[in-house]
């Protein structure tokens, strides 16, 4: 068993217990759930785009810890200012360190957001509506073709924007026609090998009508060019970040150099 089935098999059981507490009807009368969404889609077509998605992350199975005690306003804040065209959260507790709380303080800023965790159902959509996320993530790897169609036409009916990730060609007939960013992962998430040579091989494979996000093992802005050239025009970056003392100084430089 790889270390995505368990973090997919704890997922299951974490969301019924949460169905079990706070109903649908519930999360859909809070005040954010009401509140309109920015756009992603949108926000990477701008010129003037930095196209960097900063992202806030605590831990990782494959890092361990990387800034445990990270505030979540005080960097996302400083992320926006610095010039991050949206923002990355890590809502998954136990293998990422993330919480609801991350995503809400988070909220304050005026660009989008991206609930980062692993959905396996509605529900989560629900959720990630009700703390004011304007997109979700649905993995390739972690669900079949139909499901990410359901979900995806799930959270388009309710307003959010969907980010498909994929890895590799293996997981190509995952795209459809509502998922219009599409991510390629350089994170091999069942071995957590990253090479960047993934969403550069990948690139051209995917459809013009899409908007291509590379994502994971960014640590360079040569590396953010090469990814430019290939057609991308969004760059999902967290630990070359979060591993400083101060993510957002560490963007600004990134963006300056
Ligand atoms: O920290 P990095 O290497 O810059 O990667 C960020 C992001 O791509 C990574 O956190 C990620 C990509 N897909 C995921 C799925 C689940 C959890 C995390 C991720």
């Amino acid at each position: 068993m790889t270390i995505l089935d368990t973090i997919i098999q704890h997922k299951y059981i974490e969301v019924a217990k949460r169905k079990l507490h706070t109903p649908i009807e519930q999360l859909q009368q809070s005040l954010l759930y009401q509140q309109p969404r920015l756009s992603l889609i949108k926000a990477l077509q701008q010129p003037q785009a930095t196209g960097i998605i900063a992202e806030f992350k605590r831990k990782s199975p494959s890092k361990g810890f990387i800034n445990q005690n990270a505030d979540a306003a005080t960097v996302t804040t400083g992320y926006a200012a610095a010039g991050a065209s949206a923002l990355s959260v890590l809502t998954d507790e136990l293998f990422f360190g993330g919480t609801t709380a991350d995503l809400l303080a988070a909220r304050v800023n005026q660009i989008p957001i991206l609930r980062k965790d692993f959905i396996v159902d509605a529900y989560q959509i629900e959720e990630a509506k009700a703390m004011g996320a304007d997109v979700i993530l649905l993995i390739a790897a972690c669900l079949t073709p139909i499901e990410v169609k359901n979900l995806a036409q799930y959270a388009k009916q309710i307003g959010l924007e969907v980010l498909l990730e994929l890895h590799d060609e293996t997981e190509l007939q995952h795209v459809c026609e509502d998922t219009v960013l599409v991510g390629i992962n350089n994170r091999n998430l069942k071995t957590f090998e990253v090479d960047i040579a993934a969403a550069i091989n990948m690139s051209q494979l995917i459809g013009a009508d899409k908007i291509k996000i590379a994502e994971s093992g960014i640590s360079e802005k040569a590396t953010l060019q090469r990814f430019k050239a290939a057609g991308y025009k969004g760059f999902l970056i967290g630990e070359n970040f979060m591993k400083t003392n101060d993510p957002a100084a560490a963007l600004q430089s990134f963006i300056n150099n």
